[in-house]
Formats: C-alpha cells, structure tokens, sequence
C-alpha cells in the first residue's frame, strides 16, 4: 500500500510538468556535444562522462546554459559513466559511485540554482526543471557505435545485460532525481533487461525508456518497435516510451507508430540528422536540420501526440530555445 500511494505521488511529477508546460514538456539538447563547444575534450572511452572527474564545472554551466533556454527536463551526464568505465580509468568503485551521484547532484544544483533566480522574476515563463537521471545503453558504454547497430554478439545474455545495468540503476536512483532516462536502447534484449530491472529493484521513480533507429522503422538490431513496445507495456513503471538519438526526419512516422502501438506517453528527443561514425568517433558531416527546422518540427510532433519534446546529439541550447519558444508560444 505505502509502495502504491509512493508510485501513484512519483509518476505524479511528471504527469504535472507535462500539464505546466502546456500539455508537452521541453528536454534538453545534446549534452556531449555543447561540452564540447566549450572545449572539453571527449574523445575517450567514457567520452563526456570524462568530465565527471575533470572538468566537472563544465557539466553545471551546460545544464545551466539548458535551463536558460527552456529546457523543462534536464538529462545527467551518466549517459556513458559506469563504474566499470571509472575502475578501467583506475579509479575504486567508491570513487565511481561518489562520481554517479555526482551526476545527478550536478543538474539538481544548476536546477536549483535557476529556479531561485528565476522564480523571483515577475511573468517568467520558466517550469520548476526537473531531473531525470541519463542511463546509456550497454552499448554507448561499449564505445564502438553499438547503440547504434544493437549488435552486441551472443555472448551478451540478460543476466549480463542486468548485471550491467543493476548497480549504477541503483546508484542514480539513490542520488534522487526526479527521473530516469534510460536512452540509445538498441535492441529488444535490453528493453526487457531495463524492464526487469525496473521491476526487481522496485523503483518508483518514473522512467523513460528511448530507442534509437537507423531505418526509421525499426530498432537498430532489426527488432520490430512491436515486439519491443510489448514488453514494456507490461510494466507499470515505465511512464513514457520513444526515440532519441535518431535522426529528425524518422519521428513524425515513428511518433505515428509508437502510439499505435502504446498507450505510454511519448517521449522524442532526435539528434541533429548527422551521422555518428563509431570507429572514428566523429560525427560525419550529412544532412543536417537547423534550429528552424526543429521549430517546425516541435509543432507538428506535438499535434501528433509527443508528450516530451528535445534534441539529442549535435542539437544546442539555441535549438532548445526554438523547441520551447514555439511550444510555450514565447516571444
Ligand atoms: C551517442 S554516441 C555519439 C556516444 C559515444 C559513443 N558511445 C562512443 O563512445 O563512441
Ligand atoms: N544524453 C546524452 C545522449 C547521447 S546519445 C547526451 O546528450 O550527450
Ligand atoms: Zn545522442
């Protein structure tokens, strides 16, 4: 009963943002990408969770940058921290746990920290943010592009997949954001470990779980969304499904097809068009939607459905400011 009265409060917040902002919620942008613009330097295995342990002032001014341009859900840093990835940079496990929560306590600090401000200043149209905690797939800590293929070879099982997952979930979750983002999943195999997981560790924080697309009809392993969506339609402790990290001109058909196929709110967040190469860990230079074509887009996945609207990689605070200006009709 205390368990139920405790989900029934937390899915609550997310539900209440949606409704502030106006019936669709604005997520940041590409996090990784604007650290790079101001010089940090991610070309690494644990690319921008390498920031976490240098240049961690970095993270808080991002976040900050997010929340000025009307970012409502700021996403954590902990898209590629593991503590697998720290203890390979020689740090302990301690240390990599302190430098999870770490994460989350960054974006609640710059959080705060806006909202202070901000909420003192008449006819504002800023939502109190909040914090949804960035779990990469298996793959995005694998660093070989394989979020993006879903191809993570037969000795990767569920038991490996959740063991995986298990100890930095529960780190995050103890760190106390308000969400948690589960992002770039590639394959059905991991949905279902995420779901699982969700369930055995009895989390009761509201989560999302995202989904990229390289053909803009399936899961990057090939998967069909309908057996993927399935699974997690089961679970109750998922809150929204979707896309992000896909390019922008899949959405408008995928946000068609994940409401077909789900009554979950639908949560979208594409990257800018181009094209990760994950051997060069570049990004290729390919079609590429500017802010104006986002603004544009925003209003049509909105009239379609989405619930939580943002950029992924190589979008930008300016792109953000499009996507809420034009959601929050702002001048
Ligand atoms: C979303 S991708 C661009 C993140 C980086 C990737 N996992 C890598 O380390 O190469
Ligand atoms: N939250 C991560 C996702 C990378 S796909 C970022 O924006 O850097
Ligand atoms: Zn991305």
């Amino acid at each position: 009963m205390v368990g139920m009265e405790k989900k029934a409060a937390s899915a609550s917040s997310l539900d209440d943002l949606i409704e502030k902002a106006g019936g669709c919620a604005v997520i940041d942008g590409g996090f990784a990408t604007r650290l790079e613009t101001h010089g940090a330097e991610i070309n690494d295995p644990l690319w921008s969770a390498l920031c976490l342990i240098k240049q961690p002032h970095l993270i808080k001014m991002v976040h900050l940058e997010y929340l000025e341009a009307g970012a409502d859900i700021l996403v954590t840093s902990s898209y590629q921290a593991t503590i697998p990835g720290f203890i390979s940079k020689g740090l302990s496990i301690e240390e990599g746990e302190s430098l999870l929560d770490k994460s989350v306590k960054l974006a609640v600090e710059a959080r705060d920290k806006f909202w202070d401000a901000i909420k003192k200043v008449p006819g504002h149209s800023y939502n109190r943010a909040l914090v949804a905690a960035s779990i990469g797939s298996y793959g995005a800590y694998l660093a070989d592009g394989s979020e993006y293929s879903g191809n993570y070879g037969p000795a990767v099982n569920m038991q490996k997949l959740k063991e995986f997952h298990r100890h930095r979930l529960q780190v995050l979750v103890e760190a106390g954001p308000d969400l948690l983002a589960f992002e770039t999943i590639p394959n059905k195999l991991e949905a279902q470990a995420c779901v699982e997981l969700l369930e055995e560790e009895n989390i009761n924080i509201p989560s999302w779980i995202c989904f990229s697309s390289v053909d803009g009809e399936n899961a990057p392993s090939g998967e069909s969304f309908n057996e993927c969506l399935e699974i997690i339609n089961k679970s109750n402790k998922v809150h929204a499904v979707g896309i992000n990290c896909a390019p922008p001109q899949f959405i408008e058909s995928l946000i068609c097809k994940f409401k077909e196929l789900s009554e979950k709110a639908i949560v979208v967040y594409p990257n800018s068009g181009e094209v990760w190469d994950g051997r060069a860990k570049k990004w290729l230079p390919s079609k590429c939607f500017g802010d104006d074509k986002f603004e544009l887009f925003a209003t049509r996945w909105r009239d379609l459905g989405a619930k939580l609207i943002g950029g992924c990689c190589r979008t930008t605070p300016s792109t953000i400011q499009a996507i809420s200006k034009v959601l929050k009709e702002r001048s």
